[in-house]
């Protein structure tokens, strides 16, 4: 019997899946994907075929408050008419805080829950979120086994001092240091380099992850060994909305000098900074870079200056750079984002195909003097959780 894996990557409003099917022991191949997204305002369900051919579409256009629940109810009755002759065996979830503890996949059950719901507080743009599926398919599908794949996981082989903030140690040991995230997608990135370019991949890389969350991390020997993600995934890179890295000095002024509550300061360093709040405009890189407004320029000019500088700081953690890889919606997608931070990083023997890059086909972008390797490789958060999840289904059978 082929067996289905059903993946969920569900966030503030939008659940994505996407349904593989494994004939046991080849690869799994996507069958179907698609999502509800506009939850809150107009929900929408998608499904499509992997060539892209959409194979349902349902609106609710006046129907606003149709719950997070009901929506991801209509989609399990979706995807579980549409099997394609496989049997649904184990659902994996995409979740973005795994704590100290988690440095690889877990099957879910009620202690696990528990415990990722303490995690709540360090990822409140996302935890809350990833669990409510989680639940929900409990309810409808109560013997199915579901896996929880962390995004912090990967980094868990970063040695203590790319871990520790300069806290006491009574903090640190309370779990108060640097977790790290988008390590499902840096997995992924990394067994295809290994695939692409196996020297490459055994040496130095740095990997950009631009979309609408945007970190970068340090993988050395196969092994992530620093991120530009901390304690939440606030910390870093400026991103759509979020500030990246901020002087906690701002964070006190804030409190003390402008009287704002926490819940204030969290609305405005996840919801209202980022390319939206520098650029007064939009957190959308494809409108910043079609708009002619200064500001919009400035909000780019900033996003790739610090990842330019990050650049730096990641090649120093690892004593050089052998490769460079973009990846996510802006990294896959925006030759002028990747030129500019090629640019701003020629002094580490950066040098750009200018063809390649403005190619939307290419991998390799580097021009051949190039001392650093450039890709662009698209991610795939989901093949890299149906693969995770479909281990602990067979370590159950063992
Ligand atoms: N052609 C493009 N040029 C520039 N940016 C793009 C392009 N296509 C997509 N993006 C950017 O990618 C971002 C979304 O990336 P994605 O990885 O899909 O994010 P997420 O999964 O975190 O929602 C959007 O903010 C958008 O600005
Ligand atoms: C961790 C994170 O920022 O995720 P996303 O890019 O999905 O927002
Ligand atoms: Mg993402």
């Amino acid at each position: 019997m082929r067996e289905g894996i059903l993946v969920i990557n569900a966030g503030s409003s939008s659940i994505k899946f996407s349904l593989y099917v494994s004939n046991g022991d080849d690869s799994p191949l996507l069958s179907s994907k698609g999502q509800v997204e506009g939850i809150n305002v107009a929900p929408h369900f998608i499904a499509k075929s992997p060539d892209g051919a959409v194979l349902a579409e349902d609106r609710w256009p006046d129907e606003p408050g149709l719950s997070h629940e009901a929506l991801f109810k209509h989609m399990i009755g979706w995807i579980e008419s549409h099997l394609d002759g496989a049997e649904l065996k184990v659902a994996g979830h995409r979740v973005v805080h795994g704590g100290s503890q988690y440095s690889h996949p877990m099957l879910i059950n009620d202690d696990l829950m528990v415990e990722l719901e303490q995690l709540v507080p360090l990822a409140p743009l996302h935890q809350p979120h990833n669990l409510a599926p989680i639940r929900a398919l409990a309810k409808v599908h109560p013997g199915l086994p579901q896996v929880a794949c962390f995004d912090t996981a990967f980094h868990r082989s970063n040695p203590w001092v790319s871990q520790t903030f300069a806290l006491p140690r009574a903090l640190t040991g309370e779990g108060v240091k640097r977790y790290g995230f988008h390590g499902l997608s840096y997995e992924y990135i990394s067994r295809r380099l290994a695939k692409l370019a196996p020297a490459q991949a055994r040496g130095r890389v740095a990997v950009a992850h631009l979309g609408s969350g945007a970190s970068m991390c340090a993988i050395k020997g196969g092994k992530s060994v620093a991120s530009t993600m901390g304690f939440t995934a606030l910390d870093g890179l400026p991103m759509g909305t979020r500030t990246g890295t901020l002087d906690a000095g701002v964070v006190l002024y804030l409190l003390q000098q402008k009287g704002m509550t926490a819940k204030e300061i969290e609305t405005l360093l996840y919801k209202q900074s980022g390319l939206l709040g520098v650029s007064g405009l939009n957190n959308d890189m494809r409108v910043l870079l079609e708009s002619s407004e200064p500001h919009a320029a400035e909000a780019v000019e900033l996003f790739t200056y610090r990842i330019a500088r990050e650049l730096g700081s990641l090649a120093a953690a690892m004593g050089g750079l052998d490769a460079l890889v973009f990846t996510a919606g802006i990294g896959e997608h925006s030759p002028p984002v990747r030129a500019r931070v090629c640019h701003l990083s020629e002094w580490l023997g950066i040098r750009l195909d200018e063809a390649a890059n403005a190619d939307g086909d290419a991998e390799l972008i580097s021009a051949l003097d190039s001392k650093v390797a450039v890709w662009v490789i698209p991610t795939d958060e989901e093949m890299m959780i149906a693969e995770h999840t479909r281990e602990v289904l067979w370590s159950l059978r063992d």
